[in-house]
């Protein structure tokens, strides 16, 4: 299949990248990165996360983040929900007009991460669904593990197939599919691609891939060889998962940019500004980049 002329890139680094900092960071740091990164193009930024503050503190302070925003047309600002309890927090907060639901393809992972099986999962996301849709809302549906588990090993294509038909089912528009532990390497991502494809249009599929083993940008690659046209990735390589132990943060959006910019496919997205806010970031948490693009053009903090 010919490469994408265009790529949306998606981004996650106020969520999935800070969701794991062990100290606070400040509502009104995080919605500076937020602006940075908006400013900087990106038109999908991951803001937060209604989930329970004891599983994941770092997120507590989402509605500050959310207030704080300043925001742009055209720019959505999706968060996590995963159940009817983190819906009303979203409903109350305001100012939300797209969630994601986040399954996984593994059963272990699926336990560690929100406390109950594949089944029992997408039991309760179909409620929560069904009610942001009636909002207006659009619906992201995450699948985690889609190339290895953190507890079960090897995870079969056709286990990830099956969740993410399930989430397109109950109305969906896009699936994103990740790779929590960054085990993964090219031909077994298009494998997984091609399998999922069979049951979920390859345009409504989202690559989200971690870095953990310096596979991401070859597994990106890869699967925009098969047709997927979505890349998630995180400012300065932020992140890792609380229950995935020493998963890395997401691929860094520097990165992607600079291979998709070099290969002369359009995203939209300004890489000196998002360099500015990868340098942001880092310089708030105290620490060097993890951008190799950024840290070559000396954006580090
Ligand atoms: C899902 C639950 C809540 C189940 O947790 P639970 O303990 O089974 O929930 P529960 O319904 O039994 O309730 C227990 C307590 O949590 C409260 N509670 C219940 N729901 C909420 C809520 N929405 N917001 C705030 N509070 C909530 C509830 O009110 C109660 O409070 P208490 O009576 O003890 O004071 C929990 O397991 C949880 O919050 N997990 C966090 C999972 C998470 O955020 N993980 C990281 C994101 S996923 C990820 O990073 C992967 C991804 C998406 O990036 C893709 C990839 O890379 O693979």
């Amino acid at each position: 299949m010919p490469l994408p002329k265009s790529v949306k890139m998606v981004e996650v680094g106020p969520r999935d990248g800070l969701q794991n900092e062990p100290t606070p960071v400040a509502p009104a740091v995080k919605a500076r990165l937020v602006d940075m990164l908006a400013e900087a193009g990106l038109t999908a930024i991951e803001s937060g996360s209604f989930v329970s503050p004891k599983w994941v503190p770092q997120m507590a302070g989402t509605p500050e983040v959310l207030a704080a925003i300043t925001r742009r047309p055209g720019v959505s600002y999706p968060v996590l929900v995963p159940n009817l309890k983190g819906l009303e927090a979203a409903e109350q907060a305001g100012g939300v007009d797209e969630i994601a639901v986040f399954g996984a393809a593994s059963e272990s992972f699926s336990q560690k991460n929100i406390n109950c099986s594949i089944d029992e999962s997408l039991a309760r996301f179909a409620p929560v669904a069904e009610r942001a849709l009636a909002n207006g809302w659009r619906v992201r549906g995450y699948v985690s593990c889609v190339l290895g588990c953190p507890y079960e090993g090897e995870i079969a294509p056709a286990k990830v197939a099956e969740v993410a038909q399930k989430l397109l089912a109950m109305g969906c528009y896009e699936i994103s599919l990740g790779d929590t532990v960054g085990t993964g390497t090219p031909v077994k991502a298009q494998a997984m691609i091609e399998a999922v494809a069979q049951v979920v249009p390859v345009e409504k599929l989202a690559a989200h891939f971690h870095d953990t083993y310096g596979q991401a940008l070859a597994n990106i690659l890869a699967v925009m060889e098969k047709g997927v046209a979505v890349v998630d990735s995180s400012v300065a390589g932020l992140g890792g998962c609380p229950y995935a132990k020493g998963a890395s943060g997401n691929v860094a959006s520097e990165d992607v940019l600079y291979m998709l910019d070099g290969m002369g496919i359009e995203t939209g997205v300004d890489i000196d500004r998002l360099i500015a806010a990868g340098a942001y970031i880092s310089g708030e948490l105290g620490r060097p980049t993890g951008s190799k693009v950024a840290r070559a053009r000396g954006g580090c903090a």
